[in-house]
């Protein structure tokens, strides 16, 4: 039997019984079937097994369940250990002089440490994972593709709050996502000047500092707190968008408007019950990816800002602890459609 047909045959069989076939064919017959051509498992299929690797060994033991569940854990145990090492550098940064750069406008700012970091998460992770993708702030900015695809991909904006850190005002995040299938399977934010390491594993919860987090039980807008930021845009329409948005939220009324100057750590703010919802328009892929795991994990909602799905390439986001407050605040939002992240240029 060729190999097409065996896949087609092994499609039809339960999955426990595919992955004892995997194990079988890992261990016995390292060349593959058929000589030539190599037996092709779908993406996660061939990471499950070359994650699992140290859990079938030569003995073909079966990773059990949980273990299987488990096999993104070993990427998230790196994440927080890179984001942590990360947090370190940018500390280091803050006591001399920051080179200060510009990317989409005078006001976009990027600096050395944003691009050093970067380039410390990205190389340790492709050392570790060879396989996997990446969409990097940095990286993009320097012309690399943003898509996201089926491959594992981490997500990473190695300082969120740049403009924050030029100026030390202390709301200073390095966030790093991982998303598999298109669907994000951790996310971990680590504010760096706060020592607060925000951590949320796919249906498992969400944690700061290995406390659990779970968004606030306000359903009332008028008792709420509401966070957003002005952006780095200065297009006039744009500008008149976010300020007609932010007078009509303001005036419902709130109890408040805030904004950390950090999307990763607004979330945080969403997740920990502290803010009841945070939305912006003028964000990116890199600055929302950990930080919708976390609100969702906390138990909170996603929503695009004109109320459809949350789409974390669309550069519009509302981040709220129920339905109740996602929707009275898209009421209120006056949208606007930047260009895509993944837009082909
Ligand atoms: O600091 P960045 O990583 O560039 O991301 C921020 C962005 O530049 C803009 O200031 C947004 O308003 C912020 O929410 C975002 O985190
Ligand atoms: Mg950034």
């Amino acid at each position: 039997m060729d190999v097409e047909n065996a896949v087609l045959e092994l499609c039809s069989l339960p999955a426990q019984v595919l992955w004892s076939f995997v194990c079988v064919y890992r261990t016995t017959c390292r060349s593959p079937p058929g000589g030539g051509s190599t037996l092709l498992l779908d993406n996660e299929e061939e990471e499950t097994r070359k994650y699992a690797e140290p859990l079938i060994g030569s003995d073909c033991r079966q990773g059990s369940t949980s273990e299987m569940a488990d096999l993104w854990q070993n990427a998230m145990d790196h994440a927080v250990a890179l984001a942590r090492r990360a947090g370190e550098v940018v500390r280091e940064a803050l006591q001399d002089d920051r080179k200060v750069m510009t990317k989409s406008c005078s006001v976009d700012l990027v600096t050395q440490t944003d691009q050093k970091v970067e380039q410390l998460i990205i190389q340790s992770v492709k050392e570790k994972f060879p396989t996997h993708s990446f969409i990097g702030e940095e990286s993009v900015a320097a012309g690399e593709a943003c898509v996201l695809t089926d491959c594992p991909t981490w997500i990473v904006d190695p300082i969120d709050g740049t403009t924050n850190f030029v100026h030390a005002f202390p709301f200073v995040a390095v966030s790093i996502g991982f998303s598999v299938n298109r669907q994000m399977e951790f996310a971990v934010v680590y504010s760096c000047l706060e020592d607060k390491m925000y951590t949320a594993r796919r249906g498992k919860g969400a944690f700061c500092n290995g406390e659990p987090l779970q968004v606030s039980g306000q359903e009332d807008i008028k008792q709420s707190i509401i966070s957003t930021e002005f952006g780095s845009s200065r297009d006039p329409e744009a500008v008149e968008k976010i300020f007609l948005s932010l007078r009509s939220i303001l005036c419902i009324p709130v109890h408040g408007v805030r904004g950390a100057g950090t999307a990763a750590i607004n979330m945080c703010h969403v997740a920990s019950g502290c803010v009841e919802a945070y939305y912006e328009v003028g964000i990116h892929v890199w600055d929302v990816a950990a930080g919708s795991l976390l609100v969702s994990e906390a138990g909170g909602v996603l929503m695009d800002v004109d109320g459809g799905a949350a789409d974390l390439m669309s550069r519009r986001i509302v981040a709220a602890n129920s339905r109740t407050i996602a929707e009275r605040l898209v009421s209120e939002i006056h949208s606007f459609s930047p260009l895509r992240d993944d837009a082909t240029p």
